[in-house]
């Protein structure tokens, strides 16, 4: 097989278009050519092509993975869900193309209030997620404030002549520690404190109290120690196939 017998013409062409680094193609050896069409499509296929910031499908990746660390870990986790106000009368009242640069307004002004290590998403439409690994209780309300208030005091300019000022709402739940849930629960909780924030008013925040944990410590523990069994501490004995403890 080789390189021209492939149908590469249309990836190649999305990705140069995108701006990716694409080599021309070469007539061999093709790896490195094959390396850079590949990681070209896994990247259009996370980003959001409008703001740059990660999809809808990146952030699921990544709030599975958040699970997956707070399950195991009991660290902490937030996600805030954040939604821009009447959005509906910006588009109405100076076009379409005007609400497209307030939506990459806000991607640059959210990348500049968190951390290399968070995650910031278009959810769709007018509504974008952070993910903020590591985010112990005290900070979610710092950050969310930061967050309201950058939005809040950024001018966008739509036009030579014309700029909007506009605010957001924003709802934060933190991430059940030590309890497996899921992505769609996590974002749905976030989601229940947007609404709440919308409802008391627009331009802030409501954040959910980070949930008890039903872990005891002595139980945390016990999820990381070795086990006693009558022949002394080791491994779990096998689970005979009615499901009780040989
Ligand atoms: N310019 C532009 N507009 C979009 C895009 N995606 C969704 N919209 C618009 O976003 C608007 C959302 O309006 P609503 O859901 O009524 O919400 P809102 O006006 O922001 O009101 P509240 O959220 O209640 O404060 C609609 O007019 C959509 O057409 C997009 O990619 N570009």
């Amino acid at each position: 097989m080789f390189l021209h017998d492939l149908r590469l013409a249309t990836a190649h062409a999305l990705v140069a278009q995108a701006g990716g680094d694409m080599p021309a193609l070469p007539s061999e050896p093709p790896t490195q050519y094959l390396q850079a069409l590949i990681d070209g499509l896994c990247e259009l296929s996370l980003k959001d092509p409008l703001t740059g910031l990660a999809n809808r499908r990146y952030l699921y990746a990544t709030l599975d993975r958040e699970i997956d660390r707070v399950t195991r870990a009991g660290d902490s986790a937030l996600l805030l869900m954040l939604d821009i106000d009447h959005f509906k009368q910006i588009n109405d009242a100076h076009g379409h193309l005007a609400g497209d640069l307030v939506l990459q307004s806000v991607a640059r002004t959210l990348n500049a209030c968190v951390r290399p290590m968070d995650t910031i998403a278009r959810y769709g439409g007018e509504e974008f997620a952070i993910v903020l690994p590591s985010c112990q209780a005290n900070f979610a309300r710092v950050v969310g404030e930061r967050v309201r208030r950058a939005i809040e005091s950024t001018p966008i300019r739509i036009s030579p002549i014309e700029q909007v000022h506009i605010t957001v709402s924003i709802g934060g739940a933190f991430a059940l520690q030590w309890i497996r849930s899921t992505k769609q629960l996590w974002v749905e909780r976030a989601d229940q404190q947007l609404y709440v924030a919308k409802q008391a008013g627009r331009n802030r925040m409501s954040i959910e109290d980070q949930p008890d944990s039903t872990v005891s410590a002595e139980e945390k523990n016990m999820l990381f120690a070795p086990v006693f069994t009558p022949s002394g501490w080791g491994e779990l004995p096998p689970l005979d196939p009615a499901g009780s403890v040989k």
